[in-house]
Parts: structure tokens; sequence; C-alpha cells
């Protein structure tokens, strides 16, 4: 069966990790680049994560694991290299309703992490079905060569764009046609070499006399 991809909204929201390793960090840092408030549990940690406990960026509970931890969180990462605990906060978690990805269990865990590329507001993730990450990472490195820093900007103008026509621009059709033939466009490359004059030559002419 397929998985459903989401994005999900973590700001401000508590999240667990139980285990400090480098599997962990990796995943922390996904959280907290997202806003997350994380809590880390865990008798050691990498020195990544100690420095986010020294600025307060996370906080680090140095003990082992208790009864009930994974009870008390929106989203839950057991991460420890047992097998047997990453089971039990599973089963803590999904009995309180929670989320829960275990790193080196496929057969439980509620959601697995995706590797993503990040271009600004831009996010594009790949999932394999946790058939190969490895393979994940490769398309994810692929993708990044084709999705260039440019559609950062793109993707800026572009927001700022369909909020003026969202408050302009009555006709929904209109609307959408004048966002498909932008999207399309030459814009992108436009930004990308550093063209702003014709940018804002091909925005007008596609506006027809709203003002940006
Ligand atoms: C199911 C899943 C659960 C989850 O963690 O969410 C999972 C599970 C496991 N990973 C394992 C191994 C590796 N994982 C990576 C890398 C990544 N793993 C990630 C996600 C996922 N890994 C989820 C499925 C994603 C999908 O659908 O493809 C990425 C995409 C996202 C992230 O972690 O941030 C990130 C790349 C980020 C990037 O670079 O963009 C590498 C490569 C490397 O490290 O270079 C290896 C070694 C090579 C290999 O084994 O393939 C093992 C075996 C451990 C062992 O051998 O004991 C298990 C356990 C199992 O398979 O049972
Ligand atoms: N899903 C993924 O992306 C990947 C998963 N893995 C697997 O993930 C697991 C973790 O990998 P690493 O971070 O490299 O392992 P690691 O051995 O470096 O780290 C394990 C961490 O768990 C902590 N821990 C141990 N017992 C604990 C307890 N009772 N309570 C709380 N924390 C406890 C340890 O203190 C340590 O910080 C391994 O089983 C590995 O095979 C490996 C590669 C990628």
């Amino acid at each position: 069966m397929n998985s459903y991809g989401v994005f999900l909204n973590l700001t401000g929201r508590r999240c667990l990790v139980v285990g400090g390793g480098p599997v962990a960090e990796r995943k922390i840092t996904g959280l907290l680049d997202c806003g997350a408030d994380v809590t880390v549990v865990s008798p050691t940690v990498t020195d990544v994560i100690a420095a986010h406990a020294e600025t307060g960026t996370l906080k680090w509970e140095a003990r082992a694991y208790r009864e009930g931890d994974a009870t008390r969180s929106f989203l839950v990462i057991a991460a420890t290299d047992s097998k047997e605990l990453n089971r039990h906060v599973y089963e803590e978690a999904e009995a309180s309703g929670r989320l829960c990805n275990v790193v080196n269990d496929q057969s439980i865990g509620n959601f697995t992490v995706p590797a993503l590329v990040r271009r600004g507001r831009l996010q594009v993730a790949v999932s394999t079905g946790g058939a190969a990450p490895a393979v994940a990472k490769r398309i994810r490195r692929e993708l990044e060569e084709h999705f260039g820093f440019e559609y950062a900007a793109f993707l800026d103008e572009m927001a700022e764009i369909r909020q003026l026509l969202l408050g302009t621009v009555r006709d929904e059709r209109r609307r959408t046609k004048i966002l498909q033939i932008l999207a399309e466009s030459e814009l992108l490359t436009l930004l990308r070499d550093g063209r702003g004059e014709e940018a804002r030559r091909l925005v007008e002419d596609c506006l027809g006399g709203h003002e940006i």
C-alpha cells in the first residue's frame, strides 16, 4: 500500500526524539528547520545535539527512556539502536494516538521521513517507500542539480503576484490563466540570469495594468 504524502506544520509543536546518535541528529535537524519544540531523551548525544542543548535550541534530558515519555508529544521519533526499545516507544506512542517514526524497523511506525530538496519555499520530498533510502538520497541529489536556488526567488515573485491577483482579479478563470502563463514563462530564467528589467516587463505585460 502507498503512503499518504503530507507536509506537517510543526511550529511550536512538542516533538520527542528518543536516542541521540547520528541518525537522531539528522532527524532533529529537520525538525528544528521546521520550528518544532524538540526534546531529546538519550543518555548520550552527538556533539551537534549537545551544542543545540547548550544554546537552548532544544531540550536534552540525559537519561534512558521512561515509561510514558512517548505519550506527551505531537510527534515521536524512535531513533535508538535497539529494535526492542524502539518498538516499545512506538507502542506507547501509537496507543496514545501520536505520530511515530521508527528508524530501524520498517514493520512498525506510522510515518517515514523523506529525502528533501529545499529551495526557499519550495520543498521536493522523495520517498522510495522504504525500499532503498540510499536511492532516495541519490534522487534528492539529482533533483538538487535540476532545481537550483533560482526557484526560491521565482516562487517569492510568483507568491507576490498571486496575492495581488487574488485581491484584484475577480474572475477566477482569468486569474488562473495569468498564473499558468507566468509559471510556464521565461520569468524563472530571467530571474536566474539577473535580467531584472526584462523580468519586470514580462510580468507587467502579463498582468496588463495590475500594479505590483
Ligand atoms: C524507512 C525509513 C524510516 C525513516 O527513517 O524515516 C528509513 C529506514 C532505514 N534507513 C536505513 C539506512 C539508511 N538510511 C539512509 C538515509 C536516509 N534515510 C532516510 C529515510 C528512511 N530511512 C525512511 C525511508 C525513506 C524512503 O522511503 O526511502 C532519509 C531519506 C531521510 C532522513 O533520514 O532524513 C535519509 C537520506 C536523506 C538524504 O540524504 O537526503 C542511508 C544512506 C546514507 O546514510 O548515506 C542508509 C544506508 C543505506 C541503506 O541501507 O539504504 C536503514 C537500515 C539501517 C541498518 O542497516 O541497520 C533503515 C531501517 C530499515 O530499512 O529497516
Ligand atoms: N532511518 C535511517 O535513516 C537510518 C537508520 N539507521 C539505524 O538507526 C539506528 C540508530 O543509528 P545511530 O544513530 O547511528 O545509532 P547510535 O548507536 O550512534 O545511537 C543510538 C543512540 O540511542 C541512545 N540510546 C540507547 N539506549 C537508550 C535508551 N534506553 N533511551 C534513550 N536513548 C537510548 C544512545 O545513547 C545513542 O545516543 C541504528 O539501529 C541504525 O542501524 C541507520 C542509518 C540510517
